[in-house]
């Protein structure tokens, strides 16, 4: 196969795809596996990815899946399962199989490439090209290895798997994530302003977790202001988390010297660009001038924390890939929505979610919460709508 003549940076199909090759019945199979197990994993800067090897009469040896950014990626998972005993055996004729196009790069983990080069792994069947520059040409370079490499096995499933991600890397920007804590009614604080607390201590920890994945987190002036939030990841026991998000507020106003946010945090996840200073205000009203910013830092996972017209403003710009609704089962029938006005005149126009089936399900009982989790519906689904 040539693969000199692939433009890694588009988002078109590779010319060289399924139709072009020829899938047994066993790498179907493989790469279905791989999917399946691409799901258990975490949305975030990385995409989802699973992976399968099988032996030459099509036998299961192992199967893996990345577990969300800084741990081992689903090639390296999957040979770690096969060969984590230090017990040597020939691959030669095995089949690694892969949702996504083997890296090639060092980044928080080593390379994929080499893991398979080391591991002695003839064959490998991917679906989709990675679009991450820095991570791309891992084929030709098992290829040129001598490895037999085949791409395009259910390419459709594996791009839809991680539809958003592509998108956030089409567009040079994090992935971002809006988290909200609300009532039944939507409502994220009462007239007078007061939120906390909305969600129960179990919910507000899987907050903390989530705090702790992300590379920074985005709130309003008017969230600093009402609230004064300190914006840190903590365990249950109220200790700082040992990663900690960058803390982003974005207003004009100025943040009082004495707030929470600027107190110090720990360990910012993305220590080597942004130095000690894990607190940020910038000062506009474009999510699209934040989003470059902190993409230029670095950040490759992004949270929205509210309050309402924050969360108004990155949804109305097509500027979040993925909802995260702790919803309490508290009615307050007045006070400040989840979200101020999108802009929305007519049912048809409505913005359109879709719930994701990954690790943990759309939906997930939090002590007397339920927590909810949506994606973009798909371009397909809303035009049939
Ligand atoms: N339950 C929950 O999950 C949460 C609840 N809350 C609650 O929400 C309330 C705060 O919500 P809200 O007042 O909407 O505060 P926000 O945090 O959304 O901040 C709004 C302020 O940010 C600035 N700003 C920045 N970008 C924009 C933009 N694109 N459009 C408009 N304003 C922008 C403006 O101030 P400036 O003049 O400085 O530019 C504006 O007044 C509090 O009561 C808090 O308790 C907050 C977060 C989470
Ligand atoms: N009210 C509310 C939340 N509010 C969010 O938590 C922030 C306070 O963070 P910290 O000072 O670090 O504890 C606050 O400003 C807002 O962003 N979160 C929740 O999980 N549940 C809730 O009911």
């Amino acid at each position: 196969m040539n693969f000199g003549n692939l433009n890694h940076g588009s988002f078109t199909h590779d010319p060289y795809n399924s139709e072009s090759e020829h899938f047994t019945a066993a790498e179907i199979l493989g790469m279905e596996t791989a999917l399946s197990a691409a799901r258990q994993g975490v949305r975030g800067s990385n995409p989802l990815v699973g992976a399968a090897i099988i032996d030459a009469d099509g036998t299961f040896l192992a199967i893996g899946y990345h577990r969300g950014a800084g741990t081992p990626h689903a090639e390296a998972d999957v040979i770690n399962r096969l060969l984590g005993t230090g017990v040597k055996r020939d691959l030669s004729a095995a089949t690694l199989i892969v949702t996504l196009e083997p890296c090639s790069h060092t980044g928080r983990t080593g390379p994929c490439t080499q893991a398979i080069l080391d591991a002695g792994i003839g064959n490998v069947v991917f679906a989709v090209r990675d679009p991450h520059l820095p991570a791309a040409g891992g084929a030709e370079i098992l290829h040129n290895e001598g490895i037999n490499v085949r791409m395009g096995l259910l390419a459709a499933e594996a791009e839809d798997l991680n539809r958003q991600w592509f998108v956030a890397v089409r567009e040079q920007r994090p992935f971002i994530t809006a988290r909200l804590a609300q009532t039944v009614d939507g409502r994220i604080a009462a007239v007078d302003g007061t939120s906390q607390w909305i969600t129960s201590e179990e919910s507000r920890q899987d907050s903390h977790e989530l705090r702790a994945r992300v590379d920074a987190i985005v709130v309003g002036t008017g969230t600093v202001m009402a609230d004064n939030p300190r914006l840190t990841a903590r365990a249950a026991d109220g200790s700082d988390a040992a990663q900690q998000p960058i803390r982003v507020v974005m207003g004009l106003r100025e943040i009082p010297q004495d707030a929470a946010v600027r107190g110090v945090a720990g360990t910012p996840n993305i220590p080597e660009r942004l130095g000690q200073d894990d607190f940020l205000a910038l000062h506009t009203h474009d999510p699209a001038d934040v989003v470059r910013e902190l993409h230029q830092r670095g950040v490759g996972h992004l949270m929205i924390e509210g309050g309402a017209k924050i969360n108004a403003a990155f949804l109305a710009q097509g500027l979040v890939d993925e909802l995260v609704v702790y919803l309490a089962p508290m009615l307050l029938g007045a006070g400040i929505p989840a979200l101020t006005d999108l802009g929305i005149g007519t049912l048809a126009d409505a913005q359109r979610w879709e719930w994701d089936a990954t690790t943990t399900g759309p939906v997930e009982l939090l002590g007397p919460d339920l927590k909810l989790t949506l994606m973009p519906a798909k371009a397909s689904s809303v035009e049939s709508s």
